[in-house]
């Protein structure tokens, strides 16, 4: 079969994106698919997979995301903001409640954060500091800013559920190997946390936060929404930021402006950032095999490309 899909990036995060609001492949081809077509071996490659799904009674449209392991995940948050770009394109909106796996979030257009790139307001919540949120087998209700015991780590984490499940620690300075190392034993779904967890360090940087993640499902990556959300509810929660501030947050593939109400004030996490689409192709796709073919690209961005580069120069 042919599939078509839009190659995006939300803050360098990359996916293809598919309008799979008329799709009807099964479960398990979802999953081939997402593996295939994420396999950074592979000639698309990407963090996951992201659809755009139909809406119902209470939401424009929803969205799934799998990841390049082809699991499916509660959420993602860069891909929010491009499978929301696509929900205006197609159905001629500029704000929506979109569903997700297990929640709901908000999305809006928003003026541009440089010319040239889209930009899309996500609103989601309430984080979740409920160790069983997280998936966390402990004795404790929940955990901020302290040792997780059994994790092997002496480091001082926060768990959030964005409703994903996110570790976030604050370092001097990202120790990737150590980061790596931590991840990859995540990823064995130890009977701590068999689920398996995204996990971050977070550097305070230039006013803001340096965010770097090793995702459940993906590996080391150059950004991830839901870890720079958790992280910045962290950072509120441990007085590294204020609650309600805006504050830049950095990561390896750009950039996205972030802010988190406190607890008592419904522990909502606004990111502003931006969803670009870099090309327009098909792909066959062998739902058997799960191989897919070369694809055949029928448009480049080039401006939206250039646009973020240009984003991309002025940090550094
Ligand atoms: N890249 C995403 C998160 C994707 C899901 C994650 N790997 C998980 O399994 O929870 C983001 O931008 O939030």
């Amino acid at each position: 079969m042919q599939i078509a899909f839009i190659k995006c990036q939300g803050s360098g995060n990359d996916f293809p994106l598919m309008d799979a609001r008329a799709a009807t492949l099964a479960e398990a081809e979802w999953k081939k698919l997402a593996r295939a077509l994420a396999d950074r071996a592979g000639p698309v490659g990407g963090d996951g997979l992201l659809l755009l799904t139909a809406g119902d009674a209470d939401h424009a449209f929803g969205m799934r995301m799998f990841n390049s392991d082809g699991s499916e995940a509660e959420t993602c948050l860069n891909g929010l903001r491009c499978t929301a770009r696509l929900g205006f394109e197609l159905l001629g909106l500029d704000h929506a409640r979109v569903r997700l796996k297990t929640s709901s979030a908000d999305v809006a257009r928003e003026p541009d954060l440089a010319p040239g790139v889209v930009t899309i307001r996500t609103q989601v919540g309430p984080a979740s500091l409920a160790a069983t949120d997280i998936g966390l087998r402990i004795d404790a209700a929940q955990i901020v800013d302290a040792p997780i015991p059994g994790l092997p780590s002496e480091r001082h984490f926060t768990g959030v559920a964005m409703p994903n499940p996110h570790l976030v620690a604050f370092v001097d300075h990202v120790d990737e190997a150590e980061l790596v190392a931590l991840g990859d034993w995540c990823e064995a779904a130890p009977p701590l946390i068999p689920a398996r967890a995204n996990v971050s360090f977070v550097e305070a940087r230039d006013g803001g936060l340096f965010v770097r993640t090793y995702e459940r499902g993906v590996g080391l990556t150059d950004s991830c929404g839901s870890a720079m959300a958790a992280s910045t509810f962290a950072a509120g929660l441990a007085g590294r930021i204020a609650f309600g501030e805006t504050v830049t947050v950095f990561n390896r593939g750009g950039m996205v402006r972030a802010s988190a109400t406190a607890p008592e004030a419904g522990a909502v996490v606004t990111i502003r950032g931006n969803a670009s689409f870099l090309y327009d192709a098909t792909i066959g796709f062998d739902r058997e095999t799960g191989m897919i073919e070369a694809p055949l690209v029928h448009a480049r961005r080039f401006d939206e490309a250039e646009a973020w580069e240009a984003v991309l120069a002025n940090l550094k």
